[in-house]
C-alpha cells in the first residue's frame, strides 16, 4: 500500500496537500477493519468523505452495491478517474459540507480533520444506519465522553443526544503518510431509534457548556446574553434560576435528558420561545 501511494505520488507530481488534511492511511489492516465494522453487503450504498488516493474506496468497491465518493480536491478526482476502473463508484468533485449528498444508509471515511465537527452534525441529521470514521483521537475521546468524564463536552452531550458513539481502535499517527501531529481513533456511530432521540435548543446547551464546570444556575447567569432574551425575560430567568430543573448540578455532569427538562421548564415558564 505504501508503494503504491508513492508510485502514485510520483507519477502524478503530487504532494499533499496539509489544508486538506491529506494524511494517507497506508495500513491495511485498519482499512480492513473499518470496512468489517460497517458490515457492508451488496445491498448497501456507502457514502465516503475523502476518498484521496481511493485505497479505502478500492476496499468499500469490492462490497458494497454503490459508493459515492465526494472529493474536494480536483487533481484527486482526475487521479481517481484515470487509476481506476470501479463500475460501482461514483466520484463527486466537491466540498463534503456543501455539495447535496446522494443517498445512503452507510458511511465509511476516513475524514479531513478539519471539517469533524461540521460534518458530523450534518450526518447526525440523516437518516442512516452506521458510520465508521475516522477522526482525530482528542475529538473522538469528546465524542464518547460520559457525564462527568472529564472529556465531557458540547460535542458529547449533542452528538449522545442523537447517537450511540464508541471508539473501536486508536492508530496512531505512523499508519498515515504523511505523519499527522496527533493520533487518530475509529469511531463507531448508530443513530438512536428516533423515540430515544433527544432533541435539543443549540442555543441552550451552547449557552450552558460556556461554563462546563459551574452549576447550571451560575453559568446561566453568566450566558443569559447567549439566549436572545428579552430584557423582561432575561429578568424573570435571574429570578427563578434557583428553581430550574439540576440547578445546582455542575453542567459538565448534565445528560442531554437533563438539558432537556431545563429547556421544557423554561419553555413551560414562557421564558424561552419554543422554535
Ligand atoms: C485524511 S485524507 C483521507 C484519504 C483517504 N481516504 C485515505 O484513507 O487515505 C482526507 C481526504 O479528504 C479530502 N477533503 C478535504 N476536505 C474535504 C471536504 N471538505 N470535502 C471532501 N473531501 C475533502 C482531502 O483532499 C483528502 O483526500
Amino acid at each position: 500500500m505504501k508503494e503504491r501511494l508513492f508510485y502514485l505520488l510520483s507519477k502524478y507530481g503530487l504532494r499533499p496537500n496539509e489544508d486538506l488534511g491529506q494524511n494517507f492511511l497506508i495500513v491495511e489492516d485498519v482499512i480492513e477493519r473499518s470496512v468489517e465494522r460497517a458490515a457492508i453487503g451488496e445491498r448497501d450504498t456507502v457514502l465516503e468523505v475523502g476518498p484521496g488516493l481511493g485505497f479505502l474506496t478500492e476496499k468499500l468497491a469490492e462490497k458494497a452495491g454503490k459508493v459515492y465518493a465526494i472529493e474536494r480536491d480536483a487533481r484527486l478526482v482526475e487521479i481517481l478517474r484515470k487509476e481506476y476502473d470501479w463500475k460501482n463508484v461514483e466520484v463527486i468533485k466537491g466540498d463534503a459540507l456543501k455539495v447535496e449528498w446522494p443517498p445512503f444508509n452507510k458511511v465509511v471515511s476516513n475524514l479531513p480533520y478539519q471539517i469533524s465537527s461540521p460534518f458530523t452534525f450534518r450526518l447526525l441529521r440523516h437518516e442512516f444506519e452506521v458510520a465508521v470514521l475516522m477522526y482525530q483521537l482528542e475529538f473522538a475521546l469528546r465524542m464518547v465522553a460520559k457525564p462527568g468524564d472529564k472529556n465531557y463536552s458540547r460535542l458529547s452531550l449533542m452528538v449522545q443526544a442523537l447517537a450511540e458513539a464508541e471508539i473501536a481502535e486508536r492508530v496512531g499517527r505512523g499508519a498515515f503518510y504523511p505523519r499527522p501531529k496527533v493520533d487518530s481513533a475509529v469511531v463507531v456511530i448508530r443513530p438512536k431509534p428516533p423515540s430515544e432521540r433527544v432533541e435539543l435548543d443549540e442555543n441552550l446547551v451552547k449557552a450552558l457548556f460556556q461554563h462546563r464546570r459551574k452549576v447550571v444556575a451560575k453559568a446561566l447567569r453568566e450566558s443569559i446574553h447567549m439566549l436572545g432574551l428579552t430584557k423582561g425575560d432575561a429578568k424573570e430567568l435571574k429570578a427563578t434560576l434557583r428553581t430550574i430543573p439540576h440547578a445546582e448540578k455542575r453542567v459538565f455532569q448534565l445528560t442531554p435528558e437533563n438539558v432537556k427538562e431545563i429547556e421544557e421548564y423554561l419553555k413551560a415558564e414562557g421564558i424561552l420561545r419554543r422554535r
